[in-house]
């Protein structure tokens, strides 16, 4: 695992963006992408930059059940604004939080990711260890899922709901065997509530009690964390 430790999430971004920059230079077709707050920095740079992804696909990572790409908190309407509305991909896919039925939903997406190998995927980390929204516990092996969000994390994301109670309580998200087989994996992780999960990510037993930490497992992980998210690593 490389780690990048940079002053904050602005050099994180434009570190992130030289790193998309390079995949795609080098080949990279498929770009495996995620929403939150931690990659707005990320999205930032490649609006800025002359990277051209018009013959290219983008998978992302998750979406919210019962939530429709024009729902503002939706992760499609998320991706499209910060992204794809200047970015655009030949193809872009996401799972549809309006398909109820999570057994063709879920099998629908992991049919997508198999036809679509991912070149570079980009995470972020939750405060408890998920990738994606592979919740602690979650399989290493596991395909694209429903998850049912734990406390944590629905508190955490409810900084953008009016309250805690409009949250979806559901997740589609991508499963981890599925983040496993990318072909290069690129971490950020901003702020000093990702410290405890960085270090068990970075230093820890690899277990599913912290998803992320099966990424010691991968044979090509780049993890980019400003000083705060990093304060716990020891780093020599
Ligand atoms: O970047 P945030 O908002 O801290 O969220 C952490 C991670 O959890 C998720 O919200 C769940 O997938 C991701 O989008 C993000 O990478």
């Amino acid at each position: 695992m490389e780690i990048i430790v940079v002053k904050d999430k602005f050099e994180g971004g434009k570190k992130a963006a030289e790193i998309f920059k390079q995949e795609h230079d080098s080949g990279a077709k498929v770009f495996g992408l995620a929403t939150g707050g931690t990659p707005e920095t990320t999205y930032e740079q490649i609006v800025a930059s002359d990277l051209d992804f018009s013959d290219d696909v983008s998978v992302n990572l998750d979406e919210y059940v019962g939530l429709a790409p024009d729902d503002e908190q939706s992760y499609h309407y998320y991706m499209q604004h910060h992204l794809f509305d200047k970015k655009p991909f030949k193809k872009s896919y996401l799972p549809d939080g309006t398909n109820l039925d999570d057994n063709a939903e879920t099998k629908r997406y992991s049919q997508v990711i198999a036809d679509n190998p991912i070149d570079l995927q980009l995470l972020g980390i939750g405060e408890n260890g998920h990738i994606g929204f592979n919740e602690p516990g979650s399989a290493f092996d596991s395909t694209t899922s429903k998850i049912h969000l734990t406390d944590s994390t629905i508190k955490a994301n409810s900084r953008y709901f009016d309250n805690y109670e409009d949250v979806p309580k559901y997740a589609y998200s991508m499963g981890i065997g599925e983040i496993m087989r990318s072909k290069k994996i690129l971490l950020e992780a901003f702020g000093k509530n990702k410290a405890e999960a960085i270090k068990a990510m970075v230093e820890g037993e690899v277990t599913t009690a912290v998803p992320a930490s099966i990424l010691q497992k991968h044979p090509n992980v780049t993890v980019i964390v400003d000083e705060d998210a990093a304060s716990l690593l020891n780093l020599d």
